[in-house]
């Protein structure tokens, strides 16, 4: 009982992790205990007499007025957080315990620092949404910009890329990047691809900073974005080191430290798993609409062009034709050279009609030597006949397989949309029965 008369209240305040502060009604703290330094990093003389806002983080400062005016009306809120940005320019998580003195006219608030908890938090939600972007992406590309948008919400990632390594051909190939330097500015030393083949050598992080730094001003003035600070983190699965996560920084106040590669190392392994899957994935969707021998769209694939292509033309009132293409006597080819031989003359097929047509139409091989040739937006009915006469007049030339030099006749049936059927079902049947009536005619041709 004799200690506690000896003890000043105002010793304990000094005392507290959590910093008291008092807060007029027009915001302006009029009191900030002791605790407040090692919060805000201002000493509280520095803070008395300022308005909050001058130091509450810019996105916040809205929605903290907001929180401020209920709580003016008597509204004791006792969990609110927002950030302030400390004197050394960090940002601090800060939850608030506040309610108002009527007969003061002030807010009394408690702080306290829930950076480190925040930060736990956005690497854990960090993690699962890079787990739910590998799901939720449509593909690798879409993946990668989730992933530098989860990346960005926990470190600076203006400048970011996704180097891979491709062991087979040792080969480091950029999918994404993006990168703020403008286009047409010299690339400074050290290159993107020296750096990431580093990473991808000795599998670990590679934290780059230009030494001596370039002064700002001098930067500035030049108009040329040097790389300052390179962050290089490999994406480690499995089969091993799969790629790179790259981040770049132009300016000199912006360095990237060993916190910010602990950062990204943290989530390099969920990214890593993310692009494994999503690439597993898209090799199975490839295999799942492709002819393996040619590489070219198969059967189900074109259904889905077509369809697409004919509610396309409905739409804009347009046309389409289908071309049924189907290789004469390719049986005795076989029969005669082998069926690799056949293999590598269908594989040459492929590759003359892919010649034949425009970037926005589709060759697809839909059966052993059948070829289907799908013609979007048809000017005129008459360029479908066109492209059939180019297809004959490319396969005049005679092919070289292995030893053989082959001559090879195509016979070819065309349909229009709409005037021979509504849907991909009919029109492929209609170019299917004149393909066949020229095999016919063909046949009762002498030999060639
Ligand atoms: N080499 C090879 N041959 C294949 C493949 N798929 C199917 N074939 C063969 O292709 C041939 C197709 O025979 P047909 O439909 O009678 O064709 P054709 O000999 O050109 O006869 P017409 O079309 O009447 O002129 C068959 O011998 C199949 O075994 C393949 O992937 N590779």
């Amino acid at each position: 009982m004799a200690m506690n008369k000896q003890l000043n209240p105002a010793s304990f305040m000094a005392l507290l992790l959590d910093a008291v502060c008092a807060v007029d009604s027009d915001g302006r703290f009029v009191f900030v205990s002791a605790a407040g330094e090692q919060i805000f990093g201002y000493p509280p003389e520095e803070m008395v007499g300022r308005s909050m806002l001058a130091f509450i983080h810019p996105a916040d400062r809205e929605r903290t007025l907001a929180a401020a005016g209920k709580i003016m009306t008597g509204q004791p809120n006792p969990h609110f957080e927002n950030r302030y940005i400390r004197k050394d320019g960090q940002v601090v998580h800060i939850m608030w315990s506040a309610r108002w003195s009527e007969s003061n006219q002030m807010r009394i608030a408690v702080a306290r620092d829930v950076t480190e908890r925040k930060r736990a938090e956005s690497m854990q939600a960090a993690l699962f949404a890079i787990s739910e972007a590998a799901h939720a992406a449509e593909n690798l590309s879409a993946l990668y910009q989730h992933i530098h948008q989860i990346i960005g919400e926990l470190l600076p990632a203006q400048n970011f890329a996704v180097a891979l390594y491709d062991a087979a051909s040792r080969q480091l190939s950029v999918p994404y990047q993006v990168d703020t330097r403008p286009a047409d500015t010299p690339l400074t030393p050290p290159d993107l691809c020296e750096l990431g083949t580093q990473v991808i050598g000795s599998g670990q992080p590679l934290l780059w900073q230009r030494s001596p730094p370039q002064p700002a001003d001098d930067c500035e003035a030049l108009g040329d974005p040097l790389l300052q600070s390179w962050l290089g983190v490999p994406l480690c699965t499995k089969q091993g080191v799969i790629g790179v996560l790259i981040l770049k920084s132009y300016h000199v106040s912006m360095a990237y430290t060993r916190q910010h590669q602990e950062l990204l190392q943290y989530v390099s392994t969920q990214v890593a798993t993310a692009i494994e899957r999503k690439q597993l994935h898209s090799r199975l969707q490839h295999m799942a609409q492709h002819d393996a021998l040619t590489g070219l769209p198969n059967r189900a694939l074109l259904n889905d062009k077509l369809q697409d292509a004919l509610a396309k033309a409905i739409r804009h009132n347009s046309r389409v034709a289908l071309l049924y293409l189907d290789l004469d006597n390719f049986k005795h080819i076989n029969d005669s050279l082998g069926h690799s031989a056949g293999d590598l003359l269908l594989q040459a097929v492929a590759q003359r009609l892919s010649q034949c047509v425009r970037g926005a139409d589709s060759v697809a091989r839909i059966g052993g030597d059948e070829f289907i040739v799908l013609i979007e937006d048809l000017q005129r009915q008459e360029h479908a006949s066109l492209v059939a006469e180019k297809i004959q007049q490319a396969f005049a030339m005679p092919i070289d397989i292995k030893t053989s030099t082959l001559h090879i006749n195509v016979s070819v049936g065309v349909a229009h949309f709409p005037e021979h059927g509504s849907n991909g079902q009919q029109l492929l049947s209609h170019a299917d029965d004149m393909m066949y009536q020229m095999k016919k005619q063909r046949r009762g041709l002498p030999a060639l």
